[in-house]
């Protein structure tokens, strides 16, 4: 096994290109990581002398997660790392040798011994794309044997990625553009791959930052971080801070004793106008321990202020803490809340807030940042909204790393053409049925600049025009179809790999760029498709052409019943 991680992945020169290929994130991801019946398979096609036969096919998925309308597309990237570093090791053949049938034949192996991806290429959406149901992510061209040995993987690594990438879109819409989410699900995610997916796809998704530090420094994300409950109850009282001086900002000055300045501001507090009566004695513990951070961090406090009261000792500690600061030229960055109504007590946080600002003439502390969570998912976010918030920033972990409101997402890999032949897989239930044929997709734009509808050709019809009218069909459903001028054509699939060919490929982006693609695309959708309740379905079509030969050739395969 490669130890790509540690060592950082193993990389590939692509020279036609200019570009190096790095190896894939995870050591795990290995050819070895598919399916039994891939290898058996590939025994019986080399068997019939048919593994180097053409074949074409399509990784689609068949319904949006969540509830909605659309779906984020992600994964690309892990799986063009994984074909530019297709090989087995003399340790991987001799497993899968030991695994197969001893009647199996010893140039099988040899066959394995000589694979790559050299004579594979595939055409996909560009990741962080808004995609729908049926259209192709990707479509693989080369020797069934091999496409088949990738399908596994491919579909390990673009499920679980444009699931999460999909749940964090969903969660950002709900909380809106001006809210900072941060992605706090490590600890409850499924596995070390899951949490370092989890980060990444969120981030692509359209969070700000994670909690997740070797996401960090994998992918460059963004870090963020508060502190814990047991930081807070770890303090016994503000005896237990020994060193207490603190130098100001600017370094001029220095403050000897900063626990009694802070308890001078209490003091003030407790007397204020504003604030008499809403608190009385604190908890001096958690007052240890914020001062205790607030001299570890003095230009980065942040304080958990849930752990024994909110109102009555969390948020007036703060403030003495905060207010102390303030002094000596620091700003302090603002609260968490981890229980109780996040709704009543961001809205009694900020009073508390704007009452310093106005009584002590503090500039911005009504402004100070709160920063919510606890089991958050969005529906409480929806919630927190229609009643009213004053939350800046949402820490969400469970619901959205484990994508708790829908497990998978259902990728599927389906053989369309083999020798230039089309094929189709027949199913009782339609929406199973796949769409047969080498194609070409695109998405049409309509007059206001929102796209209109995702058209599915053959490779050789001539592609849609600006200001020329196509007729778009439903690819099942014959009542179903549609005029369209569209404004604007965007072809969908470009090649991202060429295998040994001429053939340019398309650079693989860095994740900021990808993420700034996401969100633009969503920015660009009609609202109606984006709506939580009942959105209205992005149409997915067929040319009339296209139509007529899928329906060709499900009555040519489909064997004719007969009655008794
Ligand atoms: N104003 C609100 N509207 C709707 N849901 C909310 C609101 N405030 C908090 N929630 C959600 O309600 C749930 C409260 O969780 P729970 O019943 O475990 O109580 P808790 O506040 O966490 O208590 P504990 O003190 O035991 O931690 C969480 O999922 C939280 O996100
Ligand atoms: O609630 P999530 O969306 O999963 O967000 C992550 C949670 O992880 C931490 O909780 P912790 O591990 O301390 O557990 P607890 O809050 O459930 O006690 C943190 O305080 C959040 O509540
Ligand atoms: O930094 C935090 O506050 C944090 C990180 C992970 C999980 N819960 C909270
Ligand atoms: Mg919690």
């Amino acid at each position: 096994m490669e130890a790509a991680v540690a060592n950082g992945p193993k990389k590939v020169d692509d020279k036609r290109n200019g570009g190096v290929i790095d190896g894939p994130t995870n050591p795990m991801v290995t050819p070895l990581l598919t399916d039994l019946y891939q290898f058996t398979m590939a025994y019986a096609y080399w068997k019939a002398g048919k593994h180097d036969e053409r074949a074409v096919f399509d990784l689609y998925f068949r319904k949006n997660p969540f509830g909605g309308e659309y779906t984020i597309f992600a994964g690309l990237e892990d799986c063009i790392r994984f074909v530019a570093h297709f090989n087995f090791t003399e340790d991987e053949i001799a497993f899968v040798r030991a695994t197969l049938p001893p009647s199996c034949e010893d140039s099988f192996f040899d066959y394995l011994r000589g694979l790559d991806c050299s004579d594979i290429e595939i055409y996909s959406i560009s990741e962080g794309s808004v995609v729908f149901p049926k259209v192709p992510l990707l479509r693989v061209e080369g020797p069934v044997a091999v496409v088949q040995l990738l399908e596994t993987p491919f579909v390990n690594l673009i499920n679980y990625a444009s699931l999460v990438a999909t749940n964090a879109a969903r969660h950002r819409f709900v909380a809106g553009k001006s809210k900072l989410l941060l992605e706090f699900g490590l600890r409850r995610a499924q596995g070390p791959d899951g949490g370092i997916s989890a980060s990444k796809y969120c981030y692509m998704g359209g969070f700000d930052a994670t909690s997740n530090v070797a996401a960090g420094r994998l992918f460059g994300i963004p870090l963020r971080g508060t502190h814990s409950h047991a930081f807070v109850s770890s303090f016994l009282s503000p005896d237990e801070i020994l060193e207490k001086s603190l130098c100001s900002c600017d370094g001029s000055t220095v403050c000897e004793d900063f626990v009694s300045w802070v308890q001078t501001w209490l003091s003030k507090l407790k007397r204020s106008k504003l604030l008499a009566g809403i608190f009385g004695e604190t908890n001096q513990s958690e007052l240890a321990a914020f001062m205790s951070y607030a001299l570890a961090f003095p230009n980065n406090f942040l304080a958990l202020v849930d752990t024994y009261d909110v109102v009555r000792s969390g948020i007036p500690n703060f403030c003495a803490v905060a207010l102390a600061l303030n002094d000596l030229g620091y700003k302090a960055q603002g609260i968490r809340l981890d229980s109780g109504d996040l709704a009543y007590l961001s809205c009694e946080a900020r009073k508390f807030f704007h009452s310093i600002e106005t009584e002590f003439g503090v500039p911005d502390f009504g402004r100070t940042s709160i920063t919510a969570s606890n089991d958050l998912n969005e529906e409480t976010l929806d919630d927190l909204n229609k009643q009213g918030h004053e939350v800046d920033a949402f820490g969400i972990g469970t619901h959205l790393v484990t994508c708790y409101a829908q497990p998978a997402l259902g990728v599927v890999f389906k053989l369309v053409e083999i020798n230039n032949q089309p094929r189709i897989k027949l199913s009782e239930d339609v929406s199973k049925v796949s769409i047969p044929c080498k194609k070409r997709c695109y998405r049409l734009y309509g007059k206001e600049g929102y796209p209109l509808v995702d058209i599915m050709t053959g490779e050789n019809e001539p592609s849609p025009k600006v200001g020329e009218r196509i007729l778009c069909r439903h690819p099942f459903n014959e009542s179903k179809r549609a005029y369209v001028v569209p404004q604007k054509v965007e072809e969908l699939l470009k090649c991202y790999w060429s295998g040994s060919s001429d053939r340019r490929r398309e650079e693989l982006p860095p994740i900021k760029e990808i993420r700034d693609r996401c969100i633009d695309q969503l920015d660009r959708m009609r609202p109606d498709h984006m709506r939580r309740l009942n959105p209205t379905p992005y149409k997915v079509s067929v040319s009339a052409k296209l139509y007529d030969f899928i329906h060709f050739l499900w009555l040519n395969e489909a064997p004719v019943g007969e009655l008794q």
